[in-house]
């Protein structure tokens, strides 16, 4: 007997308006648990909208934005990541002077502050895990480093890093590839897939490029200046002649 997929995420009709200009204009989506969404669309559609309205960084003008079940239109985004959905931003949120493992610490800190604030060897703890995590996204051997002076890649995998440290259900990155070199990229996508498999997450990303989207996706939306133009599976989404038109050009196109 198969099982209902459960609703991770349910996003009812909402609506963003910066003074007469609607950027996120009537958007309803859901995401299933475990379900891998990517957000796409031309710059400008309305995508890091989105992802501030959902992740309590701004509330919206209509709508409702209901997390596992429950709206959280009046939650705070320390609050919404307690409850475990996290998300990285579009440019990198590291903090540069401070070393890779002390940035990890830092955010396993913050998420743990209650459970470890009287542990005498809080620190230790924290360290241990902080290079376990490290050891997930692959740069255990850059702990010391200071993490402004890493790569832009390696500083894509530190924010991995922190946002695993928030022991994230549901994962919102803005846009997790952008600015890094195709190998690095390639590196990147394998290793998002590899977290959301082994932790069990359901994710959703705004990417523009379409390589990692198709590779990571199981569903695709395409926002459109701030509506929903399509919405299917990558290759409904590669063989819509509207997305192809207004996005995709022909690069895409028409995959079987
Ligand atoms: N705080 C704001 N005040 C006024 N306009 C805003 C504000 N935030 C976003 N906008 C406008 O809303 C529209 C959508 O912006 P948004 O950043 O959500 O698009 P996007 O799809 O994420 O674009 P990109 O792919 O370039 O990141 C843009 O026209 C932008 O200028």
């Amino acid at each position: 007997m198969t099982m209902p997929s459960t609703i991770m995420l349910d996003v009812r009709k909402v609506k963003k308006q910066f003074g007469g200009f609607v950027a996120v204009n009537g958007v309803s989506l859901s995401l299933a648990t475990g379900e891998r969404r990517a957000l796409i669309g031309p710059n400008g559609a309305g995508k890091t909208t989105l992802f501030n309205l959902l992740s309590g960084r701004l509330a919206p003008d209509e709508g409702d934005v209901l997390y596992k079940g429950t709206s959280i239109l009046k939650v705070s985004p320390n609050e919404i990541c307690k409850r475990g959905m996290a998300r990285t931003f579009q440019i990198t949120s590291v903090f540069v002077k401070l070393s890779v493992i002390q940035n990890v610490q830092t955010a396993l800190y913050a998420h743990r502050r209650r459970s470890h604030w009287l542990l005498r060897n809080a620190a230790s703890v924290l360290r241990d895990e902080a290079y376990t995590l490290l050891d997930m996204v692959g740069i255990r051997a850059l702990a010391e480093r200071q993490a402004g002076l890493l790569s832009y890649g390696d500083q894509k995998r530190l924010e991995l890093a922190m946002v695993m440290a928030l022991e994230p259900q549901l994962l919102l990155l803005d846009e997790p590839t952008a600015g890094v070199e195709l190998n690095t990229r390639r590196e990147l996508v394998a290793l998002i897939k590899d977290l959301c498999t082994r932790k069990q997450l359901s994710l959703l990303f705004c990417e523009h490029d379409m390589d990692a989207v198709f590779s990571i996706a199981d569903q695709i939306t395409v926002l459109h200046q701030g509506q929903i133009l399509a919405e299917g599976t990558p290759g409904e989404i590669s063989n819509n002649p509207k997305v192809r038109d207004i996005y995709l050009g022909s690069e895409h196109g028409r995959v079987a």
